[in-house]
C-alpha cells in the first residue's frame, strides 16, 4: 500500500498537510466542547449565576460545533481530491504499462484480470485514501489529546475507559481475523466473474446457436454465488460491529456515571459539584477516546482488501515486459524490406515443447514468401516473431540486416503492415479504421485512402454504405461482414505503405476471385514491398516467389510451386487435396 502512495504528487502531499492542520483544529474544537459543558454545569449548579453567562458558554459551544463541521467539510473536500487524483494517475500508469506488455504478460495476467485491476482495484484504493486518510490522521491526534485531557481526573474512570478500549480492540480484532481471509479473496472472485461475463458476451452467438445458455448460466451463477457468499460472510461479520461498538460506548457511559455516583456519594459537600462536573466532562472525553480507537480499527478493516488491491496494482506496475526496445530507429544499411530467419526456434512461455525448430529462410526485397502447412504447424507463430509479439527463443529474426530486438518497436512497426488472422475493427468510420495508427510519415491523404480501399477490393461495398468513407463502423466491426472486415483490415495495411506486409491467413475470408484480383492489384501497387503470407489455400500462394512448407514446426520444403510439387511430398499432398490433376500437371 505504501508503495502505491509514492504516486502521490507534491501537490497532493501539500493538501494532505493542510488537511492535517484542519483535522487538528477539528479535534481541538471537538475537545473544547466538554470544557464549556462543564462550565454550563457549574453555572447551573451555582446559585446566583447569570443567564447571560450560561448563554455565552452555550454560544461558544455552538461556535465550536460549527467550526468543527466546517473543518470536517474542508478536510473531506481535500482528501477526496487527493484520492481522485491518485486514482486517476494510477489508472493512467496501469493503462500505459498494460499497453507496453507483450502477449506473454497479457496472457499471464489475463485480460479480465487486467480490466478488474485497472477499474475495481483502483476504486478500492480511492475509497481507502478518501476514508482512511482522515481516520489515520484523526484517530491518533484525537486519542492522545483526549487522554491528556482526562489524565488525573480519577483513576476509577480511567480504568473503566481502559477496560472499554481493551474490549473494543478484542472485539474488532476477532471480527477482522474472521473476515480478513474472505476480504482477500474478493478481488480474485471479481476477476472470475468478469472472465465468465466477458466469455458469455463475446461468445453469445455460439452460446445461443449451441443452446448452451444453461451451461453458461450455471458457470455465471457459480462465479456470482461465490462472490455473493463472500460478500455476505464479510457483511454479516461486520454487522456485529456497529451494535457491538454501540454497546461498548453505552456501557462505558453507564460505568462512568455509576462510578460517579459512588464517588459523589462519598465526597464532602463542596466537592460534590466538582466531581459531578468532572464526571460529565470525563464521559464526553472517554467517548472521544473510544471513538478514536474505533476510527483506527475501521481503517484496519478497510486495509486488508485495499492491501490486496494495492498488491495487484503493484504487480502490474512492477512487471518488467520481456520485449525491450532496441536503439535502432531506422536502417539504411541493407535493402529495405528484407526479412531473414536464422536458425530460429521458438517455445511459448510456460509451454513444454518447442513449436518452431531451426527455421531459416530469407525473403528478399520485393519478394512474396508464403507459408503453408497443416493446422497447428506453426505458421502464425512464425510470422508473429517479425513484429515481435514474441521473441525467438533461439536464433535470430533479422529485418533489413538488423536483429528485430535491436530496433525500437516503433521503428520496427513502421516498416510493417500487419494483417491478423481475425480482422480487428475499432469503433469509428471506414476512414478512421483504414488510416488507423501512425507510421512515422505524413498522415494519409484522401487519395491514399481511396487507393488502399480500392486495392483491398473494398470499394464496392464501401460506396454502398451510408456515408461511404465516413460510414460508421461499430466496435469489433459488428456491422460489416467477415469478408468486408478482412478487406478493410487489408486496406489499413496498404494505407501504411509499409516495406513489409505480414498477412496472417488474411485472405481466407475472401472468395477465390476477390483473393486473386486483390493479390494482383497488391503486387502492382506495393512498389517493391516484401510480402509474407500465411495461407491455407494453395491458390492464394501458387505464384509466390518462394513457398515455405511447415510440418510440426519444421521446414520440410522450400521453393516455388512447381519445384515443391516435384520434391516436397507434404506440399504435393496439400496440392492434391485442393487442385485438380490437370492443375497439378500443368503447373
Ligand atoms: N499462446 C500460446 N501458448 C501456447 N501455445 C500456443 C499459443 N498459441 C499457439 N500455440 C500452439 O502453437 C502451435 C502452432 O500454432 P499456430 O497458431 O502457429 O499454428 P498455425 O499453423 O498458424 O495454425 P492455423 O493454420 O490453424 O492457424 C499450436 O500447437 C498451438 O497449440
Amino acid at each position: 500500500m505504501l508503495k502505491i502512495l509514492r504516486y502521490l504528487r507534491k501537490k497532493d502531499l501539500g493538501l494532505i498537510f493542510i488537511s492535517l492542520l484542519f483535522i487538528a483544529t477539528q479535534v481541538w474544537l471537538d475537545l473544547k466542547m466538554p470544557d464549556y459543558m462543564s462550565e454550563i454545569t457549574r453555572l447551573v449548579q451555582t446559585e446566583g449565576s447569570e443567564m447571560g453567562e450560561i448563554m455565552s458558554a452555550g454560544g461558544k459551544m455552538l461556535l465550536c460545533a460549527f467550526g468543527s463541521l466546517i473543518a470536517a467539510m474542508i478536510v473531506g473536500f481535500m482528501v477526496a481530491k487527493v484520492a481522485a487524483s491518485l486514482s486517476m494517475r494510477l489508472r493512467e500508469k496501469v493503462y500505459d504499462k498494460t499497453m507496453s506488455f507483450s502477449m506473454e504478460e497479457i496472457n499471464g495476467f489475463s485480460t479480465a484480470s487486467l480490466i478488474t485491476r485497472s477499474t475495481n482495484d483502483i476504486t478500492q484504493i480511492q475509497m481507502c485514501v478518501a476514508i482512511g486518510l482522515q481516520a489515520i490522521i484523526k484517530a491518533p491526534i484525537m486519542a492522545v489529546w483526549a487522554v491528556v485531557k482526562i489524565a488525573g481526573k480519577g483513576w476509577e474512570w480511567t480504568a473503566a475507559t481502559g477496560g472499554a478500549v481493551i474490549v473494543l480492540i478484542l472485539m474488532l480484532g476477532s471480527v477482522i481475523a474472521l473476515a480478513m481471509p474472505k476480504f482477500k479473496s474478493i478481488q480474485k472472485l471479481t476477476d472470475s466473474l468478469n472472465r465468465v461475463a466477458r466469455e458469455n458476451l463475446t461468445g453469445l452467438r455460439v452460446v445461443r446457436a449451441y443452446h448452451a445458455e444453461d451451461y453458461q448460466e450455471a458457470r455465471f451463477e457459480k462465479a456470482n454465488d461465490d462472490l455473493t457468499k463472500n460478500h455476505l460472510f464479510t457483511s454479516r461479520t461486520m454487522a456485529f460491529m456497529q451494535p457491538g461498538m454501540q454497546l461498548i460506548m453505552s456501557g462505558l457511559g453507564l460505568a462512568i456515571y455509576w462510578i460517579g455516583t459512588y464517588l459523589i456519594d462519598g465526597a464532602a459537600g463542596p466537592d460534590k459539584l466538582t466531581l459531578f462536573s468532572d464526571m460529565v466532562v470525563f464521559s464526553q472525553y472517554a467517548m472521544q477516546v473510544v471513538l478514536a480507537f474505533m476510527l483506527l480499527t475501521m481503517t484496519f478493516i478497510i486495509l486488508p482488501r485495499v492491501i490486496v488491491s494495492a498488491k495487484r496494482i503493484n504487480e502490474v506496475l512492477d512487471t518488467k515486459t520481456k520485449i525491450h526496445d532496441g536503439k535502432v530507429t531506422d536502417s539504411e544499411l541493407y535493402e529495405q524490406g528484407e526479412v531473414e530467419f536464422r536458425h530460429v526456434s521458438f517455445q511459448y512461455p510456460d509451454a513444454e515443447e518447442y513449436i518452431l525448430h531451426d527455421i531459416s529462410f530469407t525473403a528478399h526485397k520485393g519478394e512474396t514468401v508464403a507459408f503453408i502447412g497443416s493446422t497447428g504447424s506453426g505458421k502464425s507463430t512464425l510470422i508473429n516473431l517479425v513484429p515481435r509479439f514474441y521473441d525467438a527463443t533461439e536464433g535470430e529474426v533479422i529485418v533489413d540486416g538488423i536483429n528485430v530486438k535491436n530496433y525500437t518497436q516503433e521503428a520496427l512497426h513502421n516498416k510493417l503492415g500487419y494483417v491478423p488472422q481475425k480482422a480487428v475493427m475499432f469503433n469509428g468510420t471506414v476512414t478512421s479504421n483504414v488510416t488507423y495508427g501512425e507510421n512515422g510519415r505524413a498522415p494519409a491523404e484522401k487519395d491514399d485512402i481511396i487507393e488502399a480501399v480500392s486495392v483491398a477490393q473494398a470499394e464496392e461495398f464501401v460506396m454502398k454504405m451510408d456515408g461511404t468513407y465516413d460510414a460508421k463502423i461499430a466496435q469489433g466491426g459488428t456491422n460489416v461482414s467477415g469478408g468486408q472486415k478482412q478487406r478493410l483490415a487489408i486496406a489499413r495495411a496498404i494505407c501504411r505503405r509499409p516495406e513489409i506486409y505480414v498477412f496472417d491467413d488474411s485472405f481466407s475470408a475472401l472468395d477465390y476471385k476477390t483473393d486473386r484480383i486483390l493479390r494482383k492489384k497488391l503486387k502492382e501497387t506495393t512498389n517493391g514491398a516484401t510480402s509474407l503470407i500465411v495461407a491455407q489455400r494453395i491458390g492464394t500462394i501458387m505464384d509466390a516467389d518462394k513457398i515455405i512448407v511447415l510440418d510440426e514446426g519444421r521446414v520440410v520444403g522450400q521453393g516455388t510451386h512447381r519445384e515443391l510439387l516435384k520434391n516436397c511430398p507434404v506440399y504435393l499432398e496439400i496440392a492434391e487435396s485442393q487442385l485438380t490433376k490437370e492443375e497439378i500437371a500443368n503447373a
